[in-house]
């Protein structure tokens, strides 16, 4: 056995639960980031932003996707407080409407919660959005717990909201695996020391997600390796 099969094999065994990133993760968002920022932005009377740019931008929270595309167009400075609160109001309206369940989900979570592992939502998304997600996609259901960007006082890349959803699901981090289409979870879980998983179809910034390390990459979440064997 290689000893990358051997840590697999160990890393199995002690598997207590899983946390779940959600856009780029288990639902493809780009298409509600892309409307709700072009509405915000026609509201301002600013131009629009490209899909490229929406793609490599989203990850850290709806604030800095904010941030980002004023200072991208050349806003006055000042406008972020009147454009957050526009892009919210918009958020909750076109929630779910461009937006859909990766190929491999639903399986890969129904093959989870057969090996009766609890499962969790950590997402920089904030938690009313992230959790009205669910519920229009129909995923809701698989999750014991929901957590989002405005859940603790820190969101991803710290390690601090992974720590916080471990000790709501009463597991240990080292036993816990994050799966995450970015190098912002891959960070968080390096910090929290919970084994990663990166699924190879979301968005990383622009980046390739396989140079970042992590005990599986997988194409489709249905195709995460856990053995029956969960203690
Ligand atoms: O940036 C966001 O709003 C959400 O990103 P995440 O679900 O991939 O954490
Ligand atoms: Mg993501």
């Amino acid at each position: 056995m290689s000893s990358t099969e051997e840590a697999l094999r160990l890393a199995v065994h002690r598997t207590q639960a899983l946390i779940l990133d959600l856009d780029g993760t288990l639902v493809d968002t780009l298409g509600d980031f892309v409307a709700v920022l072009g509405l915000t932005l026609a509201d301002l009377g600013l131009p629009a932003v490209d899909r490229a740019f929406v793609e490599r931008t989203i990850g850290r929270g709806g604030e800095n996707l904010v941030r980002q595309t004023l200072a991208q167009v050349g806003a006055k400075p000042g406008l972020f407080d009147h454009a957050w609160s526009l892009y919210q109001a918009h958020y909750a309206t076109v929630n779910g409407q461009h937006a859909a369940v990766y190929p491999g989900v639903v399986e890969g979570l129904e093959a989870l919660r057969a090996h009766g592992l609890p499962l969790a939502v950590l997402t920089n998304k904030p938690a009313a959005p992230a959790r009205e997600l669910l519920r229009r996609k129909g995923l809701d259901g698989f999750f014991t717990q929901v957590f989002g960007g405005d859940s603790f006082a820190r969101k991803k890349p710290d390690p601090l909201p992974l720590l916080g959803t471990c000790e709501a699901l009463g597991t240990r981090p080292s036993a816990t695996w994050m799966v995450g289409d970015s190098r912002n979870d891959a960070e968080a879980a390096r910090g929290a020391g919970c084994p990663v998983v990166l699924v190879t179809y979301g968005y990383n910034h622009g980046e390739d997600i396989r140079a970042v390390p992590a005990l599986q990459h997988v194409d489709r979440l249905d195709a995460i390796r856990i053995a029956a064997t969960t203690s």
